[in-house]
């Protein structure tokens, strides 16, 4: 059976209410057979080390009150966890083990080892205890019986066989991370952030097919996103890559956590438990990513140049101090970069061999494909310049670049340099659904707007979608062959394929551009957000769909950090939905729209003149590309209530699309049926128009089709699309046929409304519109 280890970390386990969190993802994620491997909860480690250091100072006061102190905290969270019955014996036996720790402290016997051991044993058997109380099959383990190790050695074949005995039942297991056995069965520590390593073994000794890590961050990112904003989630880094950045201190991954998964297929995934429908960094195999472009910053440290290293001697300091050690060489010489506060062991270590060139330094390192790095040190260089930032040492080598420095990088030096250095090379992979008119037309202007947008960002069209077929290439497509590759390579898909390719993507950004006119394409928004697609939509049906579902898909997107753009599903290209979300940024209240917001129904009026029956006049739009796919969706007005329902969400009400009255420029009796049975009954629409045509010019006016919202002084909102008849000379009369007008009215614009007018439908403007909308996108993501 194949196995999967998630690892969770202290953070991860820091109250009653995260241990829950962590059982709801065990219970989502999990099957029996996996591992479960856990870290000491919230600080607990720094507790019983604390604990520890006052012991060896003899301080028995500050000794008892930390012990008080971590049996209170244990305590809470059996008291929050679990109800009275089972409190008792837990409660128990951990006052059974803090008696243990103070009879030994008192006879002077407490190890190190065996007393930092209680954070993991303690939180496997609180995780175990909870899954149990909700029938999840489970077992805590000791990793001691688990793994050994000889004079500092794993013994593998030895751990190999002792897991695949103690774990191979049809169970969950819970298993502490950090800790192992010697050979004499003593305690021994596995090092700070051991547990991942822990579970890296695990997997690689069980033949796992995954392991992942469940931290307090989403993956790994371009740059420290709790200082820049904009740092970019990668989907996918090469464990090279990965494998550099903990070597330098980054502290998503620990330098030890990869070794074990080297030659194995199992898959790493870093994920965040605070966000678990969040789709984390899969660390993978070289060859299966893209290098990727990184910033990342240092703590303290002093530079070290050594005389001569012996092998593998760097890795023995660094299992000496607990923490990764950078060497690197340069002109010949030796170096190493040491967290200051192990300085002084490693000097020890190294007595007479070590000299300090510069100590406390700051700064960051780049990592980056090869290529790039030159180019990157001397922008890297410029910026620092420029910022004042003193310099004290740098070192090149082919894939990362060390600027040591004076000072701490701030968040806002990090912002420019992560803007300059990573953000250049931007990637955005662009899916596209739907080639029918518009679409056709947006992928002819695609040529020229990606070369024209390529100076910012990288734009790879990815996929092109039908409703039945699809075309998918991860590299990208040959734009001014698209025709061309979709006759040879169109397949038919389902959606679980296409959101599987989505998911395999190795690009920061993606985007997923609606031009159908499908509900269903539609519904499946939350999953592209789900694979942190950004959207533009030409579609209504997302816009207008129930409020509740509307309003969960915004959260999640805001939640995600992922834009959605859907100018041109209100006016094609006029720029209706800038101007209201303008107004109302700049602190202005809209309280009435009116106008006419459909094309089709604008060209329809101002062209009848009685000369061509009005069916006619609707084949002739549906050939221009003004009508949706079903003429019938105008006709009715649904399209027109449509548009006035995204405008009133637009202004933050809370609407029902059947909150806004209608009135069909149809007869009822011909929406049912397919098109050709329309078709047949194309008199019935023409006599109704043409009466129609006939009062309104009867009382001197002009028929046309007109929608309004108006927000009363109450608050409560009026909305209606409907037949008008209209003043001869009038705004509305004589509009261009084809034009759509918005007449707004605000606080500012009360007497003089605000009008917005111009061609509201045809594919050459609503697929300007689109690409004006993937302008803007690039433009938020930079
Ligand atoms: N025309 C205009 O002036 C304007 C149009 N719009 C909107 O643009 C959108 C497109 O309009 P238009 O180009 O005229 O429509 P078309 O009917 O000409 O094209 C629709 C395209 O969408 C594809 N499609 C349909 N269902 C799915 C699905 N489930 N998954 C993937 N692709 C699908 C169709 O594929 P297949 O060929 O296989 O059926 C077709 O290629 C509509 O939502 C419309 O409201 C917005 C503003 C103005
Ligand atoms: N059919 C629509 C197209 C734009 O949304 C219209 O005519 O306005």
């Amino acid at each position: 059976m194949t196995k999967a280890v998630h690892k969770f970390g202290g953070s991860s386990l820091s109250s009653a209410a995260r241990y829950q969190a962590v059982a709801n993802i065990i219970i989502g994620h999990c099957q029996s057979g996996d591992c479960i491997v856990v870290s000491a909860a919230g600080k607990t480690t720094n507790t019983l080390v604390a604990l520890w250091q006052s012991y060896q100072q003899q301080d028995e006061r500050a000794f008892s009150d930390i012990l008080l102190q971590v049996e209170n905290h244990q305590l809470q969270l059996i008291s929050e966890l679990f109800p009275a019955a089972q409190q008792t014996p837990l409660a128990s036996e951990l006052r059974d083990e803090l008696s243990s720790i103070a009879r030994q402290a008192q006879l002077r016997q407490l190890q190190e080892a065996p007393l930092l051991a209680f954070g993991e044993i303690w939180s496997a058997r609180l995780l175990a205890a909870l899954l149990n109380t909700l029938n999840i099959t489970t077992q805590d383990v000791d990793a001691r019986t688990l793994f050994t190790q000889h004079q500092g050695q794993l013994m593998h074949s030895l751990n190999r066989s002792a897991c695949h005995q103690t774990l191979a039942q049809d169970k969950i297991y819970v298993v502490t991370g950090f800790i192992a056995a010697d050979s004499e069965g003593n305690t021994v520590t596995l090092g700070r952030n051991g547990s991942d390593y822990s579970a890296t073994l695990l997997a690689s000794y069980l033949d796992a097919a995954s392991v992942s890590i469940w931290t307090d961050t989403p993956g790994v990112f371009s740059t420290d996103p709790r200082k820049v904003g904009n740092a970019i989630k990668y989907s996918k880094v090469c464990r090279a890559q990965a494998n550099l950045l903990a070597r330098l201190g980054n502290p998503v991954l620990h330098a030890k956590t990869l070794s074990p998964l080297k030659e194995t297929a199992i898959k790493l995934q870093v994920r965040s438990s605070f966000e678990p429908d969040v789709q984390g960094t899969e660390v993978v195999k070289q060859g299966y990513s893209k290098e990727k472009r990184f910033v990342t910053t240092f703590g303290e440290l002093d530079l070290l140049r050594v005389d001569t290293l012996a092998s593998g001697e760097v890795g023995a300091l660094s299992q000496l101090i607990q923490h990764g050690i950078h060497h690197f060489n340069q002109n010949g010489e030796d170096y190493l970069l040491v967290p200051s506060e192990f300085t002084h062991q490693v000097v020890l270590r190294l007595s007479g061999r070590v000299t300090i060139v510069e100590s406390h330094l700051r700064g960051f390192a780049v990592v980056a494909p090869g290529p790039d790095i030159a180019p990157l040190v001397r922008q890297a260089q410029a910026v620092l310049d420029e910022q004042a930032v003193v310099v004290r040492f740098t070192h090149s080598a082919t894939e990362y670049a060390l600027f040591l420095t004076d000072q701490a990088i701030d968040s806002d030096v990090l912002a420019i340099l992560h803007d300059k250095l990573v953000n250049k090379g931007r990637e955005l992979a662009v899916i596209i659904a739907g080639l029918g008119n518009v679409g056709e037309v947006f992928l002819n202007q695609c040529q020229q707007q990606i070369a024209r947008l390529q100076s910012q960002f990288d734009l790879k069209l990815v996929a092109l979608l039908r409703s039945q077929e699809m075309v998918f290439c991860p590299s990208g497509l040959n734009v001014t062959q698209w025709q061309q590759q979709w006759q040879s390579e169109a397949q038919s898909y389902s959606h679980t394929e296409l959101l599987d390719r989505i998911s395999e993507l190795d690009y920061e950004h993606k985007v997923v551009i609606d031009i159908t006119a499908s509900e269903a394409f539609s519904q499946l928004y939350p999953d592209f957000a789900a694979h942190d697609c950004h959207l533009i939509s030409a579609n209504k049906y997302a816009g207008t769909a129930a409020h509740d579902w509307y309003q969960a898909l915004r959260t999640q997107l805001q939640e995600r950090n992922l834009l959605w753009r859907y100018n041109t599903s209100v006016g094609a290209g006029l720029p209706v939905n800038f101007a209201l979300a303008d107004l109302q940024n700049s602190g202005d209240k809209v309280v009435r729209i009116e106008g006419v917001f459909s094309g089709t129904l604008s060209w329809l009026c101002s062209s009848f003149d009685g000369e061509r029956p009005f069916s006619e006049l609707v084949l002739a739009a549906q050939d221009m590309g003004y009508t949706e796919p079903d003429p019938r969706e105008d006709l009715s007005g649904r399209d027109m209530q449509r548009k006035l329902l995204i405008l009133a969400r637009e202004l933050g009400l809370q609407l029902e699309l059947d909150d806004i009255e209608l009135e069909a420029l149809m007869p009822a009796s011909l929406a049912q049926g397919s098109w050709e049975s329309f078709l047949a009954r194309k008199d019935e629409l023409d006599a109704f128009y043409q009466q129609r045509a006939e009062a309104a010019e009867a009382q001197g006016k002009v028929l046309r089709y007109t929608g309004a919202l108006e927000i009363d002084a109450a608050g409560k909102v009026h909305a209606k699309v409907g037949i008008a008849q209209v003043a001869q000379g009038s705004a509305i009369a004589n509009l261009t046929p084809g034009d759509n007008i918005f007449v707004i009215t605000t606080g500012w614009y009360e007497q003089n409304p605000l009008v917005i007018q111009g061609p509201g439908a045809g594919k050459e403007v609503t697929a300007a519109g689109i690409h004006s909308d993937l302008y803007w996108l690039t433009q938020q993501l930079r």
